[in-house]
Formats: C-alpha cells, sequence, structure tokens
C-alpha cells in the first residue's frame, strides 16, 4: 500500500501477477543498489561496471543515473535543497517500481543529504536497499573534474556545488563503502566486482 498524497478518493489497485512471480520467471530478487558519493566520485563508472558483470551473469539489472534522469523525468529540477530532495524522492520511487519488477536497479546519484537517502531506504520492503559510498576525497574528485565543473565551482562561476558550497552528508552506515587503498583506487572492475559478491552472498543472484 502507498500513502495518500493531495488525491482523494483513489484505491490500490493488488496486481494479480506479484514480486515472487516474476522473480521466478528472471530467476534473481529484485533490490536497489544506491550509489552516492561526490560529483567525480566514480558513481557513473560502478554503476555502468556493475551492470555490464551483471548483464556477463544473465541478471537484468537498469542504470538511473542522476545525470541522466535530469534529461528527463527531473528536467524541471535545479539544485536547490528542496529541488534535490525532489529529485531523490522520485528516483527511489522509481526504483522501487523496477525493483517490485524483480530487477537489480542501479541508482547512482549525489544523493547528498541523508534523510533523503533513508527515505528512499525505508520505501524498500524487506531491506532491499543497498546502499553504497564512494568515498572517494574530494581532492581526487576535484583533480579528475571530467566536466570541467569543480573549475567552475571554484571560479564562483557555479553556486551551490556539492562538496564545494553545499554540503555531503556521508553514510553513517551504510551496506558498501568503497575506497582508495594505499592511495590507489581498484578499478572499476574491482569496485564491480565487489558489489557483485556482495549480492551473491545476500541471494539476490539466486534462482527464486
Ligand atoms: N550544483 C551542483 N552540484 C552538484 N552537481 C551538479 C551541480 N550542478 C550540476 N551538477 C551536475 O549534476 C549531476 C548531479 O545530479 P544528481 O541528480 O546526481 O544530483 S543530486 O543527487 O540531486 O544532488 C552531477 O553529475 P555527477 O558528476 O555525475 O555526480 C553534475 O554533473
Ligand atoms: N575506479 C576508478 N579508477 C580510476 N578512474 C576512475 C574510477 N572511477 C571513475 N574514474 C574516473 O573518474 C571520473 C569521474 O567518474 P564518474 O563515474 O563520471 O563519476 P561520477 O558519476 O561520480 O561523477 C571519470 O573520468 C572516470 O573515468
Amino acid at each position: 500500500m502507498s500513502s495518500l498524497g493531495n488525491s482523494n478518493n483513489i484505491f490500490w489497485q493488488e496486481c494479480p501477477v506479484g514480486k515472487l512471480e516474476r522473480q521466478k520467471l528472471i530467476n534473481q530478487k529484485g533490490c536497489v543498489v544506491w550509489i552516492t558519493g561526490l560529483s567525480g566520485s566514480g558513481k557513473s563508472t560502478l554503476a555502468f561496471s556493475l551492470n555490464r558483470q551483471l548483464y556477463s551473469r544473465g541478471k537484468l539489472s537498469y542504470v538511473l543515473d542522476g545525470d541522466n534522469l535530469r534529461h528527463g523525468l527531473n528536467k524541471d529540477l535545479g539544485f536547490s535543497a528542496e529541488d534535490r530532495t525532489e529529485n531523490i524522492r522520485r528516483v527511489g520511487e522509481v526504483a522501487k517500481l523496477f525493483a517490485d519488477a524483480g530487477m537489480i536497479c542501479i541508482a547512482s546519484l549525489i544523493s547528498p543529504y541523508r534523510k533523503d537517502r533513508d527515505a528512499c531506504r525505508a520505501m524498500l520492503p524487506d531491506s532491499n536497499f543497498i546502499e553504497v559510498f564512494m568515498n572517494t576525497p574530494l581532492s581526487l574528485c576535484e583533480s579528475r573534474d571530467p566536466k570541467g565543473l569543480y573549475k567552475l565551482a571554484r571560479a564562483g562561476k557555479i553556486k551551490g556545488f556539492t562538496g564545494i558550497d553545499d554540503p555531503y552528508e556521508p553514510p553513517l552506515q551504510c551496506e558498501i563503502e568503497l575506497q582508495q587503498i594505499d592511495g590507489v583506487c581498484p578499478t572499476p572492475t574491482a569496485m564491480g566486482g565487489q558489489v557483485v559478491s556482495y549480492l551473491e552472498e545476500k541471494g539476490y543472484l539466486e534462482d527464486q
């Protein structure tokens, strides 16, 4: 059941084919892998590597990437605190639908505010929300700067840029934390592999 928003006189319609039946059909368990971190921390790179590795194993996943969703579903939103909260809420709801469809939904968004990520976690039943924290230092993200946005933010040409003049709240408890080891960043394949191992261990890739 969902809680009602602003509409009255609406009723939940129970679909006769359920999540368990869908999962059996595609031999996997639906869940949300939520990748959070600074711009340039490697979220999209991990999302795409994970997507490819799952595909190679015959498992269906789909990437919801923040940048891409802002071209369509969320194109009316900017980067104020309110807009970011609405951005995360919408993506959380969409991810929940994908997980209910039986898919492994990979959401990669900065999602800087803890309360917004926690609200998405609360939407998912049976703790099927796997939060992955890209704990990449700001200095490294800034040195990568593939889109030149940090440079613009430091020059004051972008206001409210995460990590510069807008906050990023790291998770207090997450399922997976990815970081440099001895000052070296693991390869995207190694990072994707770590998430695949977690999914395997928790039974998400087993026949249902
Ligand atoms: N002010 C500001 N702060 C942070 N990021 C900015 C900003 N303006 C534009 N961008 C670009 O938007 C991408 C982040 O979008 P998200 O939807 O993931 O952001 S959020 O979760 O709503 O905070 C982000 O993409 P990534 O670099 O892939 O994280 C940036 O390219
Ligand atoms: N594990 C990694 N090792 C080395 N470079 C990486 C790694 N992950 C990402 N990168 C590079 O860092 C930059 C930012 O990665 P990206 O995935 O676009 O980050 P985000 O989606 O968090 O903004 C890209 O140029 C990418 O090639």
